[in-house]
């Protein structure tokens, strides 16, 4: 190294095209240097110019200063909040308190699970569904019913289960085929069997002061989960939603209110989105649309949770396809104080709360505390 060099600022630039599985990353450094101290110098940097004992190292060309390399060591990182681990922390907790309540009452929780169809992805969400159950010492009951069913069939294997005392938690697996009527057939699951939370009276006490609902849905519960576990306050802060589904961006929303956030939702009329995202302390972005949230839509330091889980082709991988998020993490990641990964982010903590409802409904239903 020539001059010792103090970086006052970085901007990272990164092509955060949905297909690309490598990304170049430009990087526009603002430093002074001892030589010449009064000097703010701007350089256009190309990353990767990778020497493996030096991984922070620089290799650039420079014409107002001395320097021909720089070590960027005061690059910042953001924490990585590790969705995997803390899902596996809760199965632990969960596992922990199903042992009990087998111990001292004899009753052991039941899930059932209701898939129509033959989505690929569906059948792998409640394969891992069952797996999760297994691991905690749940019952898991699981009826699959082809494409072409009716929707009368599907009511009536849920009025079963309602009625059926070893089942304490009821999901059918969504999509459900277009023929079907969405809302007839989760309005027929029982409130308190109800662990997804889609009920509209779960939903409609969620959305009320003062009013509790029985059961909170699993993926902003896991959100909000992941911020307490992460020690990351919410009261008074600004957070915005991207999306505002039924399932997820809607319910976020409501609950990131009820931890006392100022709350925005985007969705996909909302004019100039960075504008709002720009404001955000906390972001959870629920959209499906791969790497849409760009470094520049994201305060320095803000929080951010990536629901979203889309498929991009990758010739390398395996499956022939790899998960993104809706955030853009490589060049996000550099900007945000925290950041979850897609995958090992929201995604296992769906499944944990999913669990962990079920436990809870399990309780109430028998008195156990
Ligand atoms: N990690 C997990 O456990 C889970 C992950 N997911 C993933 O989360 C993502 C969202 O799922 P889900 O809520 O079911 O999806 P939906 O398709 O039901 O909702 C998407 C939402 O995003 C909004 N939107 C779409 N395009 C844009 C855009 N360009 N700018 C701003 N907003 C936009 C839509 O707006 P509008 O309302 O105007 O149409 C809508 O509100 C998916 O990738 C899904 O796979 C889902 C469930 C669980
Ligand atoms: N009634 C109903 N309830 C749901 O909760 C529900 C649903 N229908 N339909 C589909 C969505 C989607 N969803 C996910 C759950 C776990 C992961 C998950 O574990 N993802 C892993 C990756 C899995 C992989 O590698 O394929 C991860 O993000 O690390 C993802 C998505 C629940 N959903």
């Amino acid at each position: 190294m020539d001059a010792l060099i103090h970086l006052s600022s970085t901007t990272i630039f990164t092509d955060c095209s949905s297909s690309s599985s490598s990304s170049s990353t430009a990087c526009l450094l603002h430093f002074t240097t001892t030589k010449f101290p009064n000097t703010i110098s701007r350089f256009n940097l190309q990353f990767g110019i990778s020497n493996p004992k030096f991984p922070k190292t620089i290799i650039t060309h420079c014409s107002s200063s001395s320097a021909t390399a720089i070590q960027v060591d005061n690059e910042t990182a953001a924490t990585v909040i590790d969705g995997k681990r803390v899902a596996k922390d809760i199965r632990e907790e969960v596992a922990v308190e199903i042992s009990r309540m087998k111990d001292e009452i004899g009753i052991v929780p039941g899930l059932a699970v209701i898939l129509v169809g033959d989505r690929k992805d569906s059948a792998t969400y409640v394969r891992n569904k069952k797996k999760a159950c297994d691991t905690v010492g749940i019952n898991s009951y699981e009826v699959r019913f082809p494409e072409d069913s009716s929707e009368e069939e599907v009511l009536k294997h849920i009025s079963k289960f309602n009625d059926d005392p070893s089942v304490h938690g009821i999901l059918v697996q969504l999509p459900l085929p277009s023929h079907m009527n969405e809302q007839n057939i989760l309005n027929a699951v029982c409130i308190e069997k109800d662990v997804d939370g889609f009920h509209p009276l779960n939903i409609g006490r969620l959305a009320m002061r003062g009013r509790e609902p029985l059961f909170v849905p699993c993926t902003p519960k896991g959100c909000i989960e992941l911020l307490h576990r992460y020690d990351i306050p919410i009261k008074g802060k600004r957070a915005v939603v991207i999306g505002r589904s039924n399932i997820v961006g809607m319910p976020a929303a409501l609950l990131l209110q009820r931890e006392d956030a100022t709350v925005s939702i985007v969705h996909s009329r909302t004019k100039n989105p960075e504008e709002i995202t720009r404001q955000a302390d906390i972001i959870i972005s629920a959209v499906g649309q791969p790497n849409m949230v760009r470094g520049n839509w994201v305060k320095p330091g803000a929080v951010l949770i990536d629901v979203g889980i889309n498929p991009v082709e990758d010739p390398e991988s395996p499956r022939g396809y790899r998960l993104v998020g809706d955030i853009c993490y490589e060049e996000a990641s550099k900007v945000a104080s925290a950041i979850t990964p897609v995958p090992g982010g929201v995604g296992p903590m769906t499944i944990a709360m999913l669990l962990s409802n079920t436990l809870l409904s399990a309780k109430r239903l028998h008195n156990f505390r």
